[in-house]
């Protein structure tokens, strides 16, 4: 087949029925089965919800493994959208470790064996010059995607297009979490190569046979990407993840696209958020904190910038800041005169005042710097071990330990190591979820420091305000606004982090903390915005976010109306979307 033939813009979109419409869903009535041409292709019983969902509940029960719980979610989700995002959303504390961390980090490693349909958009180095040709194969109205090169996914390494796991996962969180329909996300990996040989010669692999591209060769094709994406649909936002060097791309694009870097940006944002309120509850004023990071790549120092803008809130000089932060990367602690050349994004944090002395030792740099902070974002699982937390308690009331590598196997610590080595004294947040503890006559309970806090408001206030860019004070404004989010009783417990089960509030929440200060920057476009109250952007928020609740409450003379009103969404390929009322399901 030529190329063009391969390029060639196909007829009229897909019908892409199950995965748009839950349109095989047995709560239709027999007369929208008609309608829909699906009658007499389910069972006859037309059920509530909430047999479906126990049906559902019992066959994940059924399920004895993580990954089959995954693969049988997925297999929910692209037969029965709506059903899909009513569980997660009613079970989100449950299910989130099964579509997202830890279990889709397994499933990444496993893709290539355990693949059985596409979910997204897959784009390769040898489609370049026809990037916006192919996004016209996407037969919907994108608002949001999520791009990956799969080239360090989670604390897992290289795993190229075995990485599609990881958008698809988030951009399920941003439909679960800030309502965003799930057919305007758009999930797209970008089969750039891969340095992991054993993937590269596994018989499976669907990927390019050959090594990672060139950054040169990289900044070419994501040129063209971003130009294809912003031209195909002017006002999409465009989230990076988990790529092995991120800043490139954000310092060239974030001026001039409506993105952000998840991992840098997001990352700092859901930390600072969670660590305003550890401050607090340490009892030791800002400007006495020390803080030493194991891992010194895009998470650690994207949430070292993040605090740093805190610090100076709080009324510390940008230097005083910045010397709160001690590194340590794969080579030791970072200084200017350790003899090798600092990747640039290292040196800004590291340190002169070592007197000519390097550490290789995390124990007995603690010894030295005597941190209030311990940060994890190394990938390096275990690697706070006994001896380290139990310095860090002597050291200090409460410290706060932060184990944030993702998934679970690669977190520096366990909530349960992190409170037995601490007298329960610890102020914890990790990555991947852990299981309360009971510990004395408590129930503790663990923060979950991760991006999934933040994210889906950050995108979803870009959306809304329709902003040009995602500036910094947008992002600043997700940590402050969530660290406002926790209700009475998570403060009186003394929680870091609210509950997960209130996300779609604190999405709330956070979207118009992004709203506002996307206005307050001067680029957001929906302008009538700027006119609303708190209330009422509340509402306007609350009243734009998909509900997989409202998607199937059509009842026999509802939809007898429906068939002859002619408001049918597929003939378009997009359904009701923009004006707001959903007509997936007709
Ligand atoms: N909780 C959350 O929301 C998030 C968590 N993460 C997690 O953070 C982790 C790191 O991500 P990211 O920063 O993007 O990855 P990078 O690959 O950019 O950074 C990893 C860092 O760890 C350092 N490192 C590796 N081995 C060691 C070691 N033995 N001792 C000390 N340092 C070591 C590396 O050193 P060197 O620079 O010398 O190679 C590097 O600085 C991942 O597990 C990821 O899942 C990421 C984003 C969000
Ligand atoms: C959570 C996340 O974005 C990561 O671990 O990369
Ligand atoms: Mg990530």
């Amino acid at each position: 087949m030529s190329q063009n033939q391969t390029l060639a813009r196909p007829g009229p979109p897909p019908r892409q029925l199950s995965t748009t419409s839950g349109d095989y869903d047995s709560s239709n009535p027999p007369d929208v089965r008609k309608y829909l041409g699906t009658y007499g292709l389910t069972p006859p019983a037309v059920e509530s919800f909430d047999v479906q969902a126990q049906r559902c509940l019992r066959l994940l029960a059924m399920k004895p493994t993580p990954i089959e719980k995954f693969q049988y979610l997925t297999h929910l989700r692209a037969t029965n959208v709506h059903l899909f995002y009513r569980l997660l959303s009613e079970n989100i504390k449950e299910l989130t470790p099964l579509i997202y961390t830890p279990t889709v980090g397994e499933a990444c490693v496993r893709w290539h064996e355990i693949f059985t349909q596409p979910e997204g958009m897959y784009l390769s180095y040898t489609d370049r010059g026809h990037l916006r040709q192919i996004l016209d194969n996407w037969p919907y109205k994108v608002e949001i995607t999520v791009l990956t090169d799969g080239s360090r996914i989670l604390g897992l390494g290289d795993l190229g297009v075995n990485g599609m796991g990881i958008p698809v996962g988030k951009l399920a969180l941003y439909t679960a979490c800030a309502g965003i329909r799930p057919e305007a996300t758009l999930p797209l990996t970008l089969d750039l190569g891969t340095n992991n040989k054993a993937l590269r010669e596994d018989p499976l692999y669907m990927g390019a046979r050959v090594p990672k591209i060139s950054a040169e060769e990289e900044k070419e094709f994501l040129d063209e990407l971003m130009a294809a994406l912003t031209d195909k649909w002017p006002s999409i936002v465009i989230q990076f993840e988990d790529f092995k060097n991120p800043f490139p791309s954000l310092e060239r694009y974030q001026n001039t696209y409506a993105m952000f870097n998840d991992d840098v940006q997001g990352t700092g944002a859901v930390i600072v958020g969670g660590f305003i309120n550890a401050v607090k509850a340490s009892g030791v004023p800002a400007k006495d904190h020390r803080a030493i990071f194991l891992g010194a790549g895009s998470a650690g120092v994207g949430v070292a910038k993040q605090i740093v803008e805190f610090f100076i809130k709080e009324g510390l000089t940008e230097e005083e800041a910045r010397r709160k932060f001690w590194f340590v990367d794969s080579n030791g602690l970072v200084t200017s005169d350790r003899g090798d050349k600092l990747a640039d994004h290292k040196v800004y944090f590291a340190r002169n005042d070592n007197n000519g002395r390097q550490y290789q030792s995390l124990l007995r740099l603690i010894d030295f710097v005597r941190p209030t902070i311990l940060m994890g974002l190394s990938t390096i699982g275990g690697a706070f071990n006994t001896d380290i937390l139990q310095r860090m308690a002597k050291l200090n009331d409460r410290p706060i330990i932060f184990p944030l590598s993702n998934p679970s196997s690669k977190s520096e610590c366990t909530f349960e190591e992190a409170v037995h080595n601490t007298d329960g004294r610890c102020l914890f947040a990790s990555g991947s979820p852990f299981p309360s503890l009971e510990y004395g006559e408590k129930l503790l309970t663990p923060g979950q420091g991760n991006n999934m806090y933040v994210f889906p408001g950050i995108g979803l206030g870009a959306i809304l305000s329709e902003a040009v860019s995602v500036t910094q004070d947008m992002i600043y404004a997700s940590a402050e606004s969530l660290s406002t989010s926790l209700n009475k009783q998570e403060v009186a417990d003394g929680w870091l982090y609210p509950d997960i089960r209130r996300i779609r509030e604190v999405s709330v929440i956070v979207t118009r903390g992004v709203i506002r200060a996307a206005q307050q920057n001067g680029v957001d476009r929906a302008v009538k915005l700027r006119s609303l109250n708190d209330e009422q952007l509340d509402a306007y928020i609350k009243e734009r976010m998909y509900d997989p609740h409202q998607e199937r409450d059509i009842v026999g003379g509802e939809a007898a109306q429906l068939l002859t009103s002619g408001t049918n969404g597929y003939t378009n390929g997009v359904n009701g979307i923009t004006n707001g009322v959903s007509g997936a399901h007709l």
